[in-house]
């Protein structure tokens, strides 16, 4: 999904409202209510009721303002307070106010430290301090309700209006403090300052509320050339047809494994099944192999290989049927073998983990379509260079190897030559948990699998596994989350995106 500048962003609000006669308070009420039902869902999975809504004095509260109607007329425990003098609101805003006040909702204005205090701890805090019209660090009381909120995220869910407050839009950097959000509700289209490195401490994930801004003019607003959000909106898994069979939905080969790291071949395996691939095979060494078996579970086929480094495969005849083929997880490196599938693969590769052994050049020569899943050390040792820019060296990685590149991390990119960079928000710390990338490669590949191009399998994959590590960490926890729960979610996550 495109983004758009903060003075983008007011042309685009400016046109709905002068040219297509929709009303700005109108607007900020579909930004509330949006805000409101997204609200309702993380009170919910809770179990909770208690929600405090913190407001600035632009129309950033304005949107807190109708939120907070919403949610006083689900019968939620609603507190809302006001950073500065009501005096200052205006517009949209203060109609807003005017209206939550009428529905019996009285917000406290708050500016000093003993004013921040609360009865009950609320489930969600609602940042509603400053959006696309802030300039600056926060000034003044703000400084305290920003800190206030960050310490409060022990305990509460933190929801951010628009942007995180102190994170500037278009660039993305917190000048001074900034609000670290676990989600930020951005109205109509994500802000370009919300994907860049730089802002990935502090936004969360990413959803984007439709506050009712004709489509044509969303078409026509000028968006960054740079990179896109990965949103599952823009994500499209092949749907499958009633007359379908196990054949029908590709058959993938995965290999790896070693003594020592026999689970992460399994778990791939595991996590290919899950994401739809029609069957799966393994190749693994001889002596893992009962464990692998008994690991990757009855519906995958593991075969034994008594010497991994000289295994040929022969794509004509014993794998003609394979569509696409992932190596690395749990693998020693073994440059010869990745050399020889380059050269041999007829269908896409996945080269993750101990695959990512082999020069840029000799990917640049690949007969086949490759994808390569790198973390930064990975990275580092396959261009030689540390990462320091991910944006820029994604983008160069690719276009040196003329591959599709998924450098991991929080805030992944996905970067193919002559299209824009994908960057995924979904995920969370807690998926920074041994297996969790071996699950990324099974789910990558089984979408390969089907016949997804590489670019589409891959930001759908990165997505796809941030969704399911998110609804994982909302049930479990993201202290106890481990990888393989990141495979049992999936089905949840496959739930939240289209199939065409
Ligand atoms: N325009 C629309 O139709 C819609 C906008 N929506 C929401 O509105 C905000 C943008 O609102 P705006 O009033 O332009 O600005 P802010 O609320 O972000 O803040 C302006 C406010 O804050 C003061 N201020 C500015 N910088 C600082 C600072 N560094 N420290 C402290 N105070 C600061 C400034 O003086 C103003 O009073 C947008 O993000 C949406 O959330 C709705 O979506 C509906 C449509
Ligand atoms: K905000």
């Amino acid at each position: 999904m495109k983004t758009i500048s903060s003075a983008n962003m007011r042309e685009l609000d400016r046109r709905a409202i002068e040219e297509f006669n929709i009303p700005g308070d109108l607007l900020m009420e579909r930004a509330g209510q949006g805000v409101a039902e997204i609200t309702l869902d993380i009170l919910n999975a809770r179990m909770a009721d208690t929600v405090l809504l913190i407001a600035g004095t632009g129309n950033n509260g304005g949107d807190v303002f109708a939120a907070a109607s919403f949610l006083a007329e689900a019968d939620m425990h609603v507190t809302v307070w006001i950073c500065g003098s009501k005096q200052k609101i205006k517009g949209d805003a203060e109609y807003h106010l005017k209206k939550m006040i009428r529905r019996g909702i009285h917000p406290i204005e708050v500016a000093k430290d003993e004013d921040l205090s609360l009865e009950r701890t609320p489930a969600v805090i609602v940042d509603g301090l400053l959006g696309t019209g802030a300039k600056g660090a926060p000034r003044g009381f703000m400084n305290e309700l920003i800190e206030f909120i960050n310490e409060e995220a022990r305990r509460s869910f933190i929801l951010s209006i628009d942007i995180p407050s102190g994170v500037d839009a278009d660039t993305g950097i917190a000048e001074g403090n900034a609000v670290r959000a676990d989600l930020t509700a951005t109205m109509c289209l994500p802000k370009t300052g919300l994907i860049r490195p730089e802002a990935v401490p502090y936004v969360g994930n990413v959803e984007v509320i439709d506050i009712g801004v004709p489509d044509i003019l969303k078409e026509l607003a000028p968006g960054n050339m740079e990179a896109e959000l990965i949103h599952r909106a823009n994500l499209r898994v092949p749907h499958r047809s009633n007359e379908a069979h196990k054949g029908s939905y590709g058959h993938v080969l995965l290999i790896g494994g070693a003594v020592g790291t026999a689970g992460a071949i399994a778990m791939a395996a595991r996590a290919a099944l899950r994401s739809g691939a029609g069957l799966v095979s393994v190749l693994t060494p001889e002596e893992i192999y009962p464990i692998v078996a008994q690991a990757a579970g009855p519906e995958v086929m593991v075969h034994p290989v008594p010497h991994l480094e000289k295994l040929t495969l022969d794509f004509s005849k014993d794998w003609k049927k394979v569509t696409a083929v992932c190596i690395g997880p749990g693998l020693q490196p073994n440059p010869e073998l990745i050399e020889t599938l380059l050269q041999q693969c007829p269908v896409p590769l996945l080269l993750d983990a101990g695959a990512l052994c082999v020069s840029p050049d000799q990917i640049a020569q690949a007969k086949c379509p490759v994808v390569l899943t790198p973390h930064p050390g990975e990275f580092e040792r396959l261009f030689g260079v540390p990462v320091t820019d991910r944006w820029a060296q994604a983008k160069a990685a690719s276009d040196q190897t003329g591959q599709t590149v998924v450098l991991k991390g929080a805030g992944t990119v996905v970067a193919t030559p002559d299209y824009k960079l994908g960057v995924n928000m979904s995920g969370n710390p807690g998926m920074a948990t041994g297996g969790s990338g071996d699950v990324l490669a099974g789910i990558i590949t089984a979408l390969l699998g089907r016949g997804m191009e590489p670019f589409e399998a891959s930001i759908t994959g990165v997505h796809l596994h941030g969704l399911a590590g998110d609804i994982a960490a909302e049930d479990l926890t993201q202290e106890s989350l481990i990888a393989t729960d990141i495979i049992r979610y999936l089905s949840e996550a496959f739930r939240m995106i289209r199939f065409s």
